[in-house]
């Protein structure tokens, strides 16, 4: 059983019981407002979305310790497009009070990383004040992907469609997917190649997709080189959390993007 398999039966469970419960997350600021698709068509820098990462399966704790809502303060004061945060509890000590945490500090959009699998998760993503969801094409099939992808439409969320292979992005074209992430990691393996983003964002050919390219992007080469493929945005979590300089290392990731 794969990591990304074993994850996503936590969820089934994990979802099974927010529905016993019930939602209670009230975001007591305005929502809707922020578009990231629009944020970051619009510059001509690589914009970033900067993550909120306690920990994952592949690093253990990152930093376990760190406030969320200092850390997208950081964020936003230093130049990022975006923040994410990581909710997932069991595998990556992320949690829904960490996102709403973070609502109240930030002015900028906020993606709820997390494995949806059920409407309920977009409710709950959507009442603490999230702007973007993300849908893994590897956690569902076809059918359900574009249930969910519609479902979050409806409630105003904008979506990130995270790709992996060749496979992920016929779904994200089937579905119609407007912001395509290509996840340089494999959910599977853990192996992460910057060649992900070279190959599959050649195969993305209409102008109006947003591409981002996530994950194991630490320094300026790597962020020109995927700016190079094609990316307008990129994921980072890891390395702005190990930065002992955040404001720095969001600066060299930023850089102006090449005209195709
Ligand atoms: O910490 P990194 O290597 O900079 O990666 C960030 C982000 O791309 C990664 O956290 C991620 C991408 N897709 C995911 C899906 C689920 C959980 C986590 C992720």
């Amino acid at each position: 059983m794969t990591i990304l398999d074993q994850i996503l039966e936590k969820k089934i469970e994990e979802v099974q019981t927010l529905k016993l419960a019930g939602l209670n997350y009230k975001s007591s600021l305005p929502k809707n407002e922020f578009s990231l698709y629009d944020s970051f068509k619009h510059s001509d820098a690589l914009s970033v979305i900067a993550e909120v990462k306690r920990a994952s399966p592949s690093k253990g704790d990152i930093n376990i310790g760190m406030e969320p809502s200092e850390q997208a303060k950081t964020y936003e004061l230093s130049g990022a497009g975006a923040v994410s945060v990581l909710t997932d509890q069991p595998f990556f000590k992320g949690s829904m009070d960490d996102l709403a945490a973070v609502r109240q500090t930030i002015d900028l959009p906020i993606l709820n990383k997390d494995f949806i699998i059920d409407e309920i998760q977009i409710d709950r993503a959507h009442q603490a004040g999230a702007n973007v969801i993300l849908l893994i094409a590897k956690a569902l099939d076809r059918e359900r992907l574009k249930e969910l992808y519609q479902y979050a439409q409806s409630q105003n969320l904008e979506v990130l469609f995270e790709v992996h292979n060749e496979e992920d992005l016929e779904d994200a074209f089937e579905v119609g997917a407007k912001i395509i992430g290509i996840n340089n990691r494999d959910l599977k393996t853990f192996q992460v190649n910057l060649e992900t983003t070279e190959r599959l964002a050649k195969q993305i050919t209409n102008p109006d997709t947003l591409i981002i390219s996530e994950s194991g992007i630490k320094t300026r080469e790597e962020a020109k080189r995927v700016a190079k493929a094609g990316a307008e945005g990129i994921l980072v979590g890891e390395s702005l959390m190990l930065s002992g300089d955040v404001t720095q290392t969001l600066s060299e990731l930023k850089i102006e993007v090449p005209s195709v």
